[in-house]
């Protein structure tokens, strides 16, 4: 075989890559925040009767929120007016000191061997971790499997309720006809909590208004609603005085906040999941509540916003959303909106650790020295600040006062930024209504059309609301609107990673991924020959479709994706810490996408004998220097196109140990599968380079 041949035969025994594309496609919605952002389900909560009865029990828990005082046993955190309920049965706040007394011994275990949790001196903080000795980017700080977890209802037939992983042949339960498991290992580790939850599920199904169909939504209720289920359930079975249930009991609960402002949309989430939680119980008297140790409204109201202000996302590998989860050891973490460590489910193990998963880990984002708080991010930090100021108050009932937020980073803080007007390759900060004043941090020039820049700002934002709305139900449609909006923002000079330009160019990435064609051939072949399509669909149909498969559709379409994803990694490099496992699944995704086969490669003029390049960060700017218009150039074809591939997943590699854990983890499930692609293509990188030295030898020397 020749070399040539062999290089072929190399690309050919990578075909192994449409299941890299499967992996592609699946990371659609990849989760930028840890804490989970609750949603209501159409679960019918309307439909409970509401009733109030002599002994004060009410479950009409919108008004419980303004009409029960603090339960007597409740210990505010800091001073009377705190808004802020921590620890009542777990008595682990001294009330007169404000000291954090440990007399359930509960939280300085193994769990957190060279950490301690610390009562914070900031106010209204209230507890948080530290750290005691010090920690590199990339090591595992707490491995724990949640307390309780849930799938989200879109999930539950394709992941394993047990486990969490995905399954191609999953077993139903036969009774429920809900919740999927792996095998029966699976099934019977579930179990215990289960056969609470079957009969939970059928009544539920039962009393939806189409009963008969199993599938819709108002048939399974908000995987929210079913982790509360599930949390009642185990700790009535533990007992009230157990260390599960006082760790429940001690996560921090906002339950007086939200008696300050009953109409907003979070205190509307928590009237209904108390709602739907008695439904879901099955409790048709108030009384029925007491034998899961909530004796009051108020304890119902408690526990549900204890559950919303520690709910961590679930998220797969490849950080898509699988659905909820709690972990009251890592509740404890405080937010910064520029942490020191994330929280991810790396499912390092593989098949042989199956049993312990789902497993949450907390990773070292940066060095951590001893006696530094940890902190994790509860929000998207690509935003700008004032949005992230906004949800953590509405959601977390704080005002953040993180490094990121007390100091602007200047001169310019790349979320909010676009490229100088005279295109001098300065920054400005983008104009706001407030602030319409605004000027090259280089040169000093104005930026004199601000309502094209607050216009663009204006419809980019509508434009990502809706397109976020529409991608799972008509992503054609939702494709349309981010392609016809990230020029309009380009064009108005937005920078790259500034908010909301980046959120569409992520979100228009995974959109172009989950519409790619096929790029295997033979498939595409199929497609256009097969007379049963030519039959039902005439001519011109099968010459729309001949060119919806041709090779060429194929490659404009992968390399389309190509400079989507670019440009996404380009701005979330400006904005997200090195080794942050968002970027680091975002560069995996561009170097997958870039070591696919081209369906029709544009002249390949021979190897790239460049170099090794292996420690030079890959160029990943497909735009013009200064100005938002892409290099027309980019992305290349054949050998360079492989190199850039290589490049690319080996700078993946090296974020993803960081973000996905060091060690034993080896960038979890994501960092080992790209280090194959990696060797792969330095196999098939050494094949070209075989290739060229064989053919420069057999050449004459001239003199
Ligand atoms: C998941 S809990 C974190 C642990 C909590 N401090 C405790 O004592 O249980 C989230 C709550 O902690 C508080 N918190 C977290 N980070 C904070 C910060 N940076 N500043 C002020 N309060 C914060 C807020 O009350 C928030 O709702």
């Amino acid at each position: 075989m020749s070399d040539f041949a062999k290089l072929k035969a190399t690309r050919k025994s990578r075909e192994a890559k449409k299941s890299y594309m499967s992996a592609v496609s699946n990371a659609t919605n990849v989760a930028l925040n840890n804490h989970c952002t609750l949603e209501r389900s159409d679960d019918q909560a309307e439909a409970i009767i509401l009733s109030n009865d002599d002994s004060g029990m009410q479950v009409d828990t919108a008004e419980a929120i303004s009409t029960y005082p603090i339960a007597s046993n409740a210990a505010p955190a800091s001073t009377p007016e705190s808004s802020v309920t921590i620890s009542d049965q777990a008595m682990d706040v001294d009330v007169s000191s404000g000291e954090l007394v440990d007399r359930a011994g509960f939280y300085n275990n193994a769990i957190l061997s060279n950490l301690e949790v610390r009562m914070s001196t900031e106010e209204g903080k209230g507890r948080g971790i530290w750290s005691k000795a010090p920690w590199r980017p990339g090591d595992v700080l707490i491995s724990v499997k949640p307390h309780v977890a849930a799938l989200s209802n879109q999930n539950l037939e394709t992941h394993c309720s047990s486990c969490f992983g995905p399954g191609e042949a999953l077993k139903r339960c036969q009774s429920c006809k809900v919740v999927h498991y792996c095998d029966s290992k699976c099934q019977n580790a579930d179990w215990s909590m289960h056969k609470h939850e079957c009969p939970a599920l059928k009544r539920w199904a039962a009393a939806a208004p189409s009963s008969s169909d199993a599938s819709s939504s108002v048939a399974v209720p908000s995987d929210a609603v079913r982790c509360l289920g599930r949390i009642l359930w185990r700790k009535q079975k533990l007992g009230h005085e157990s260390i599960w249930t006082r760790e429940i009991q001690a996560l921090q609960s906002h339950r007086i906040s939200l008696s300050k402002a009953v109409d907003d949309q979070h205190s509307q989430l928590h009237t209904h999941l108390a709602h739907a939680l008695v439904r879901y119980l099955g409790l048709t008297s108030p009384e029925g509540l007491a034998e899961y140790g909530l004796h009051s409204a108020a304890d119902l109201v408690d526990l549900v916003s204890r559950f919303t202000t520690n709910t961590f996302t679930l998220t797969s590998p490849n950080l898509t959303p699988l659905g909820a989860c709690v972990s009251p050891a890592i509740a404890l973490i405080n937010h910064s909106c520029d942490p020191n460590a994330v929280i991810v489910f790396p499912r390092a193990g593989g098949e042989a650790k199956k049993d312990e998963e789902p497993r949450m880990q907390v990773i070292a984002l940066k060095y951590i020295t001893p006696n530094e708080e940890i902190l994790t991010s509860y929000i998207d930090t690509t935003l700008p600040r004032t949005l992230r100021q906004a949800t953590l108050r509405e959601t977390y009932h704080f005002t953040c006062h993180c490094s990121l937020c007390s100091h602007s980073p200047r001169p310019v803080d790349h979320r909010e930024a676009m490229y100088c007007p005279r295109k001098c390759s300065g920054l400005c900060s983008v104009p706001t209504e407030e602030d319409p004043l605004t000027r090259c941090t280089k040169c000093k020039s104005p930026v004199k059309d601000t309502d094209t820049v607050l216009d663009a700002l204006r419809v980019g934002q509508e434009a990502l609301e809706k397109a976020e709305r529409l991608q799972f139900s008509d992503p054609k449609k939702a494709c349309q609107l981010t392609t016809n909006l990230i020029p309009i923002l380009t064009s108005a000079g937005l920078f790259p990673s500034t908010h909301p330009l980046l959120a569409l160019s992520r979100l228009h990435t995974s959109l172009l991924i989950t519409a790619l064609p096929s790029t295997n051939p033979a498939a595409a072949i199929e497609e256009i020959s097969s007379p049963q399509v030519q039959e039902q669909s005439g001519i011109a149909e099968v010459t729309e479709q001949e060119s919806a498969t041709s090779p060429t559709f194929a490659q404009q379409k992968l390399d389309e994706a190509i400079r989507a994803s670019t440009r996404s990694n380009a701005g979330l490099s400006e904005v997200l810490q090195y080794g942050h496992p968002v970027r680091g699944i975002a560069l995996a995704e561009l170097g997958k996408l870039l070591s696919v086969d081209e369906p029709a490669p544009k002249d390949v003029k021979g190897p790239d004998t460049s170099p090794s390049t292996e420690n030079t960060a890959p160029n990943l700017t497909p735009l013009l220097p200064g100005s938002a218009s892409p290099n027309p150039m980019y992305p290349p074809s054949g050998p360079q196109r492989v190199r850039l591939a290589y490049e690319t997943l080996a700078r993946a590699r090296n974020e993803l140990l960081i973000g996905f854990g060091r060690g034993k983890n080896e960038g979890g499930e994501v960092g080992q599968e790209v280090r194959h692609l990696v060797v792969e293509l330095e196999k098939e990188i050494g094949v070209w380079k075989t290739g060229i030295r064989n053919v420069m030898q057999s050449m004459p020397r001239t003199k």
